[in-house]
């Protein structure tokens, strides 16, 4: 994904789960009582989850570190957010083999979301944001889909020979957890392999309705990947090929005619997982969080 415009304006699931998310888990992040907290976010594509929802989060003082692999994404977020003080955005890969030596052990924070799904080599991912912390401490919030229909539409897609050379590669696109019977315990091994020894992961069921055909397709347009290897000019009949498997899936609420109120249900499953490099210094922070009781087996 590299359009950062159509991601920006479709991205309401994504700022919905981000901002819920954030709110619920502002107080278990273990700001620095010096307020020189450095946050570093994984995957931040236009930039606007991670300026609406996190830097509002963060102390006057604190450095914000945007990060995505798309230097698309990277230039658009830098354009129109770079009147912001200490904050920058760039490039990187959170797949990488080697993490750039400035960023190495320099974040309190890393935060990360809707883009993990995105990466294949999951254990690679967690030791890189391993590696991203402090190494006297530090923690870090992920939050990325299990599972989505998407992916079940894609490999459907795939099948039919209009669009299959297209989709050679739709398992590079699939969350790495989608196949798992169990998402969580897969994701809380990886997270112990990598050296996060206090970590709570959640596996969040959830249902969001889109509100008309448009509505649907401006959404699978920001995220599809197959979309941009395509001539334009047959974007609408994927689009279009799109629906009528959703459709097929039983996944339309209602039996509306008009495009404009037919209403399409997403079930799919979010990790929600937040993790502390250092055994130290979290018992006095546990006492007061709110989440107390689901950290608790973290003590
Ligand atoms: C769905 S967007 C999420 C953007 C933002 N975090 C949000 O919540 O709106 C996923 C982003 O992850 C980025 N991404 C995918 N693979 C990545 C990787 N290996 N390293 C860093 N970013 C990656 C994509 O380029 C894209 O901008
Ligand atoms: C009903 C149905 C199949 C909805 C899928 C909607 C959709 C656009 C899901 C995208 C999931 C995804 C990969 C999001 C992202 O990375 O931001």
């Amino acid at each position: 994904m590299n359009q950062a415009s159509l991601y920006q304006n479709a991205n309401q699931v994504q700022r919905h789960d981000a901002k819920l998310i954030l709110e619920e888990f502002a107080s278990t992040l273990q700001w620095r009582s010096d307020g020189e907290d450095a946050l570093l976010d994984v995957g931040s594509g236009s930039g606007n989850v991670l300026m609406d929802f996190v830097k509002p989060l963060m102390p006057q003082g604190a450095q914000l570190v945007g990060t995505d692999i798309s230097s698309q994404m990277v230039g658009f977020a830098s354009k129109h957010y770079q009147t912001e003080e200490r904050t920058q955005f760039r490039v990187l890969d959170i797949g990488c083999k080697r993490l750039p030596q400035e960023l190495s052990g320099s974040f309190d924070h890393v935060t990360s979301f809707y883009c993990l799904h995105w990466v294949q080599n999951l254990r690679r991912a967690l030791g890189n944001i391993y590696d991203l912390l402090r190494p006297e401490g530090g923690d870090c919030l992920l939050v990325f889909l299990a599972s989505n229909p998407v992916y079940e539409v894609y490999k459907i897609l795939q099948l039919n020979e209009k669009w299959s050379a297209y989709m050679q590669d739709v398992e590079q696109f699939i969350s790495p957890l989608h196949y798992s019977s169990t998402p969580g315990e897969e994701f809380s091994q990886l997270l112990n392999e990598v050296g996060f020894i206090q970590h709570n992961v959640e596996i969040r069921s959830e249902v969001f309705v889109y509100e008309g055909v448009r509505t649907l397709k401006d959404n699978v347009k920001a995220i599809c990947p197959f979309l941009e290897r395509m001539p334009a000019a047959l974007h609408e009949d994927f689009l279009d090929d799109f629906i009528q498997i959703v459709i097929s899936m039983n996944l339309q609420q209602g039996d509306q005619h008009k495009d404009q109120d037919k209403k399409f249900i997403s079930p799919y499953k979010l990790v929600v997982a937040y993790a502390r490099k250092s055994p130290d210094i979290v018992n006095n922070v546990m006492i007061e969080t709110a989440h107390q009781k689901l950290l608790k087996g973290l003590n």
